[in-house]
């Protein structure tokens, strides 16, 4: 199994790339992880909210490949402790054959074609954090996730 975390939009801040760079590096150790970027969606202010959602759900779908078990992160998904997340990712290195991809929204969310295309929704908090965020939020979770299995000192209880 592969673990792709998919995005829209390139990491501007630096502060963010060496950030998530940093969780990259450390996983590489673990399992194999990339991060697929979707580019942005130009001369978005002459789109509604949803045209955008449309607009970038089609590039998503687009991306995905036969075999992939999507996964949304979404503020209203299935919430996990990180020692429940460790173990629902040891259960899909089981049960998923190819791509495992946890896939970030847009401003705005996900379109309909998305959630219908997903297999499962997970959220990191109840609170809504920007997808520059989510993405350093998810690394550091899924290293966490991987010294976990690997019985390494990094998460206490
Ligand atoms: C700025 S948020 C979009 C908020 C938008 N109002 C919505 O309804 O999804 C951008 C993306 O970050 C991710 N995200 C933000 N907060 C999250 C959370 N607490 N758990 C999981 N994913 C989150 C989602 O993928 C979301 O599509």
């Amino acid at each position: 199994m592969k673990i792709t975390l998919l995005v829209i939009g390139k990491t501007d801040a630096g502060y963010f790339i060496d950030a998530v760079s940093e969780y990259q590096k450390r996983l590489e150790h673990y399992i194999p992880f990339e991060i697929q970027v979707i580019p942005d969606i130009k001369n978005t202010k002459s789109l509604t909210a949803d045209q955008q959602k449309e607009k970038e759900g089609e590039l998503i779908l687009r991306s995905l490949q036969a075999g992939d078990y999507l996964v949304l992160l979404d503020d209203k998904g299935k919430e996990y402790t990180s020692m429940q997340f460790a173990a629902y990712i040891e259960k899909k290195t089981h049960t998923v054959a190819k791509r495992l991809v946890f896939l970030i929204g847009g401003p705005y969310g996900f379109a309909r074609s998305v959630y219908d295309k997903a297999n499962e929704k997970l959220t990191l908090s109840r609170m809504t954090f920007s997808h520059q965020m989510v993405r350093l939020i998810f690394v550091e979770q899924l290293y966490r996730a991987m010294t976990i299995l690997n019985n390494e000192p990094y998460h206490h209880e």
